[in-house]
């Protein structure tokens, strides 16, 4: 693999509510390549969100990492002091959200919103900084730049916000960018423009994107590589091609086999029998053991590790039974 960019090692973040604790994310590890788009999937509340948030160190108060470490580029982000995480953020990692109307102020006009990121971290005049995101606005692929710059985003359509919120991400030129779940608010055909915009992004200025999603359709369009999570755990990780052709995890297989096929062979939409585990207490076995139509005795006795498979170097797996192994025999 490329020298990393963005290496996670081993995060466990916690959520301490007054009479209970969420273990949110355990042991995660993973890594990103300059230019690099890793995808996230998992079912809701498998810890998406809480890795995303903790890059950039968004997480809220009742949030507690209580393990590992995140570097970028080297620099120990979670060392980082509050000064320093002010010129970082931005600068070197942004991020784009769901919703993009929440994400802008909705008394000050888009040109604005813009040009305050470029003032608060270059030294520019206002008409240069003016100037500036009206440029980045085009890039974006809005039309009429010069419009746009002087409405408010309630006269903006998603899709509209969604580009302006990319403008904003991309004003400093980030080596990473990540998004959480960008065109889920919208309908398909500006979904596809948007990950379009992204996919540009990577290409002109090779920004790294940790794409955070529960859209297969998705990471199968923009992604190289994609990082399964259940419970709080990647449980599986590798190349989108080998992903999709040979999923290992028995959740993974689970997962892809809910997808409905292009060709029409599966015509229903299968659910995985079962719920995600409580996550308030730390796991003391495979979380999706209950799920599970594999299951040994041993994944009773302890979680198994996210380990490199044979055969795929860069494709890991976090089970005692892969699928492969029937796959083989
Ligand atoms: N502020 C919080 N306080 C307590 N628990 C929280 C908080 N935020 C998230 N959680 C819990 O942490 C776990 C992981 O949540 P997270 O939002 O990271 O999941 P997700 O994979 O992003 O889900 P979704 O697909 O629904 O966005 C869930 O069990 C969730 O209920
Ligand atoms: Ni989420």
């Amino acid at each position: 693999m490329p020298q990393a960019l963005l290496e996670v090692r081993d995060l466990s973040i916690e959520y301490r509510a007054r009479d209970a604790t969420v273990y949110a994310v355990s042991g995660v590890s993973f890594q990103l390549a300059p230019g690099e788009v890793l995808a996230i999937v998992g079912e809701s509340g498998s810890g998406k969100t809480t890795v995303g948030m903790a890059i950039p160190r968004l997480l809220p108060g009742e949030a507690a990492v209580t393990g590992g470490a995140i570097r970028l580029g080297g620099t120990d982000l979670l060392a980082l002091h509050d000064a320093e995480l002010r010129s970082y953020r931005g600068r070197r990692v942004a991020m784009i959200f769901q919703d993009p109307v929440a994400g802008l102020n909705p008394v000050i006009d888009i040109g604005s919103q813009v040009a305050e990121i470029l003032t608060s971290h270059l030294q520019l005049d206002r008409k240069e900084a003016r100037r500036r995101a009206v440029d980045l606005l085009y890039r974006v692929g809005l039309a009429e730049p010069e419009r746009v710059a002087r409405a408010y985003p309630f006269q903006l359509s998603g899709g509209m916000c969604q580009r302006v919120m990319i403008g904003i991400a991309t004003a400093l030129d980030p080596e990473l960018i990540i998004a959480d779940e960008p065109t889920s608010a919208l309908d398909v055909t500006i979904q596809a423009q948007i990950l379009y915009q992204l996919e540009r992004l990577r290409q002109e200025r090779g920004t790294a994107i940790l794409l955070i999603t529960h859209d297969f359709g998705v990471v199968a369009q923009v992604a190289d590589r994609v990082a399964v999570m259940y419970a709080g755990r990647i449980v599986e990780e590798g190349p989108v091609r080998e992903m999709l052709k040979q999923p290992l995890h028995p959740y993974s297989h689970a997962l892809l086999a809910t997808l409905p096929r292009v060709d029409g062979a599966r015509a229903h939409l299968h659910q995985i029998p079962g719920q995600p585990p409580e996550l308030t207490r730390p796991a003391e076995r495979c979380p999706f053991l209950p799920r599970c139509p594999k299951a040994l005795s041993r994944c009773r006795q302890e979680p198994p590790p996210l380990l490199e498979q044979p055969g795929g170097a860069t494709h890991r797996v976090a089970c005692y039974n892969p699928v492969w192994q029937d796959a083989a025999g």
